[in-house]
């Protein structure tokens, strides 16, 4: 088989980064072609990808959607009419074409290949050679997590000299003083999985996710909730519960996401109003996981503590239990309320705002929230009787003499800590560099993995849409403009629909 190099192309472009233009490169990086084999009549089996010779531990400084180009693949697209009409498939070392993400999983299965399907994507918007590159940086470290990532994370400041403030880089999370994580395995859920849990109905870690969907009732059961070939294309509010060490599956089952290493270049840079803030160095496929927020946990009150002495900016509460129960309950409030009414009408703005005050969860006291609250979920349509003012009153009136608060799910865990938060002021890992947008390109998705204990799920970043190389990663604080007296913070996201304010 025949080796050959194709040349760098470079397609130099400015980039706008908050209004100050950086002379920027996105360049074509080059692809050591392994050329497919042309196309016999055969039945798939291992020696098809064998010759190709995959190696994961080649594939460090090569973006993950471009690895399948070396190692035997081709892609190529097909130009339609506009984006939409154009098809990208696969062609495999064998000489197949392919062209869904199933198909894929399964021609993978079929030869025993190492690659895994999220090292593939049928997008045409995304081009795996895309690379960025700043040209002139004044400032280039080569590695902040120092060896500690399976890729290095490189840091550049363009504006001044200046370098990050030196923190204690970790990769996994740090249980502080008077936290107690239980990661034994009898405390743990797993399944007997031998098709590298494909069948979601029959392994028991997707149904504990699918399941736990029906802790909200208005919930729509979805039996598909979850990866999807390893993507996660929409937050699953009740959380995601991944094949841990008790299961039989193998570790790189499709229901293992956020438990693998951090599989995309990214880079930190110097903003010209909000700090650090990070960027990704490839094109990044809608629904990817990027990395977890790490730090240390610690209790609420030593939270709090920490928070007044050092600074509350880099507190994120682990507020899962709290926020899957207010949606609930607000369910519940809706669906007594609705029993009242017989003929709904369309809701005001009005009174949108006044449900979303009455709806609000708790404060968030400026710490970051790292659970999605879906105002959907809960302001669901029978709360457009809230029209009449009469109903406002009886909504109030409601919650206070109907409403026995019940005991959370917290209490049975016999924990008097309150709500666990992460710090990672001065550990922590690339996720702590995650600026806020009013249109963020990142969610946050709670999932299971070293344990099953409600207060301690891994907060993880998948990325909300297809994301262009070079542009700045960014999520939702969940902030509450004015839950601080006081305290104001304007916001700099930039985005259309910026808010002006943080806090
Ligand atoms: C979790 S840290 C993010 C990383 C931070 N930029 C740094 O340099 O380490 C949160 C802090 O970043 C800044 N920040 C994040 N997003 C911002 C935004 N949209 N506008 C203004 N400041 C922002 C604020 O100072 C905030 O307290």
């Amino acid at each position: 088989m025949k080796r050959k190099d194709t040349p760098i192309e470079d397609i130099t472009q400015p980039i706008k980064v908050e209004n100050i233009i950086l002379q920027i490169d996105i360049l074509q990086s080059s692809k050591t072609i392994l050329n497919p084999k042309t196309y016999i009549i055969h039945k798939c089996n291992h020696s098809c990808v064998e010759w190709a010779e995959y190696d994961q531990n080649k594939t460090k400084k090569i973006n993950m959607l471009a690895i399948p180009l070396h190692f035997g693949f081709n892609r190529h697209t097909t130009n339609g009419y506009g984006i939409k009409n154009s098809i990208t498939y696969y062609e495999t070392p064998c000489g197949i074409s392919i062209k869904t993400m199933k198909n894929m999983m399964h021609y993978l299965t079929t030869t025993r290949s190492k690659m895994t399907i999220d090292q593939f994507d049928f997008n045409s918007c995304v081009n795996p050679l895309a690379q960025f590159n700043v040209s002139r940086p004044i400032k280039f470290l080569d590695d902040i997590s120092e060896g500690l990532e399976f890729r290095p994370i490189t840091c550049v400041n363009s504006i001044n000299k200046e370098l990050p403030q030196k923190i204690k880089y970790i990769v996994s999370r740090q249980a502080v003083t008077g936290v107690n994580i239980n990661v034994e395995s009898n405390f743990l859920c797993g399944c007997d999985c031998t098709d590298n849990c494909e069948d979601k109905s029959k392994c028991a870690c997707w149904q504990s996710t699918i399941n736990g969907q029906s802790n909200i009732p208005d919930l729509e059961k979805n039996p598909n909730a979850g990866y999807n070939y390893r993507r996660l294309y929409k937050n699953v509010p009740t959380g995601i519960y991944e094949c841990n060490k008790t299961c039989k599956c193998h570790s790189s089952c499709l229901n293992r996401v956020v438990q693998q290493p951090m599989s995309h270049n990214l880079q930190l840079f110097k903003t010209e109003k909000k700090g650090w803030g990070v960027r990704c160095l490839n094109d990044i496929a809608r629904g990817t996981f990027i990395c977890c927020y790490i730090g240390d946990i610690l209790t609420e009150t030593n939270a709090t503590e920490q928070g007044k002495k050092y600074g509350d900016e880099y507190l994120a509460d682990l507020d899962f239990i709290e926020v899957v129960e207010k949606c609930k309950e607000d369910y519940e409030e809706n669906a007594f309320l609705s029993q009242q009414i017989k003929k709904p009408r369309k809701i005001s703005k009005k009174n949108m705002n006044l449900l979303n005050k009455l709806t609000t969860q708790k404060s968030s006291q400026g710490r970051i929230q790292t659970t999605c609250y879906d105002k959907n979920l809960a302001l669901n349509n029978t709360f457009q009787f809230l029209e009449s003012r009469n109903l406002k009153h009886k909504y109030l009136t409601f919650s206070k003499r109907y409403y026995e608060p019940q005991k959370s799910v917290r209490y049975y865990y016999g924990s008097g800590d309150g709500v666990y938060t992460i710090n990672a002021k001065t550990s922590g890992n690339i996720g702590r560099y995650f600026n806020h947008s009013c249109t963020p390109n990142l969610f946050v998705q709670n999932v299971f993995v070293d344990t099953q204990d409600l207060r301690f799920p891994w907060v993880s970043f998948f990325s909300e849409r297809y994301i262009p190389a070079g542009t700045e990663l960014t999520w939702n604080y969940g902030y509450e403009v004015g839950s601080i007296p006081g305290k104001v913070m304007t916001c700099y996201c930039d985005s259309d629909k910026c808010k002006r304010r943080l806090l």
